[in-house]
């Protein structure tokens, strides 16, 4: 093969490079938060996805940042699964769904199938109700139930206290060290889908933390 050829293939292969994630689930607020920065974040993080040619799972409905995500990975053409309780499906509640709706009978239900729909899992800043969702997943790794990656997409900081109070947890012990590489997080969308393409799991965990406990007693 001559020098140009080999070059033309393996600029092609740099074009077709796909992501290692076909859909990533998102997590993030039903609100918008107050910094115009959190919704700018929203619809990055919904390019980003185009971009990879990688689909989105959220938890459905039009309203907060949940609404924007949705909409620019759906205007880019991806491919968009909104999970819904029976009890949040009126309108009023999470306003228009947008591409396909799978309405489940519950919260436990819900988050158990925006799991089995996703490969890797972001969470946006967002309330409560994200922090529930990532704080599971996060949980569900460190058990070996999963091995999926977890990022924080940490706008201008906003899980900066998060992350401080996880070093808290490891350093007075009720973290093992070695699960805190579970959390990945970066300031933008594409330092982060790029760190999530990059995660090794490590699937010692469960046995180095029972070790622990063993050596404690
Ligand atoms: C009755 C009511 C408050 C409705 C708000 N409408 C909602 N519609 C759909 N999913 C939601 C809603 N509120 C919370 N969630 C779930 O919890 C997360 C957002 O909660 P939060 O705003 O961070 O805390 C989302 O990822 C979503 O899965």
């Amino acid at each position: 093969m001559t020098m140009e050829n080999e070059e033309g293939r393996s600029r092609e292969m740099v074009k077709k490079q796909s992501s290692r994630f076909k859909s990533i689930c998102v997590f993030c607020g039903s609100c918008n938060g107050k910094k115009s920065s959190y919704q700018d974040a929203a619809i990055d993080l919904g390019k980003e996805l185009v971009t990879r040619n990688i689909d989105l799972v959220y938890g459905g409905g039009s309203i907060g940042l949940m609404g924007l995500i949705s909409q620019a990975v759906h205007d880019g053409g991806r491919h968009v699964i909104g999970v819904i309780p029976k009890l949040l499906m009126r309108e009023e509640i999470t306003g228009e769904t947008i591409g396909e709706v799978k309405e489940v009978a519950d919260m436990h239900q819900r988050k158990a199938e925006m799991a089995n729909h996703s490969d890797a899992f972001i969470a946006l800043p967002g309330g409560y109700g994200t922090l529930e969702e990532v704080l599971e997943v996060i949980t569900w790794a460190e058990l070996g139930i999963h091995d999926k990656p977890v990022g924080l997409l940490n706008v201008d900081g906003y899980y900066n206290a998060l992350l401080s109070f996880v070093d808290k947890a490891v350093e007075e012990g009720f973290v093992p060290p070695t699960a805190r590489h579970i959390i990945v997080s970066a300031p933008t969308a594409k330092e982060l889908v790029m760190k999530l393409e990059e995660y090794v799991p490590q699937h010692n965990l469960v046995e180095e933390c029972i070790n622990a406990k063993s050596l404690e007693t």
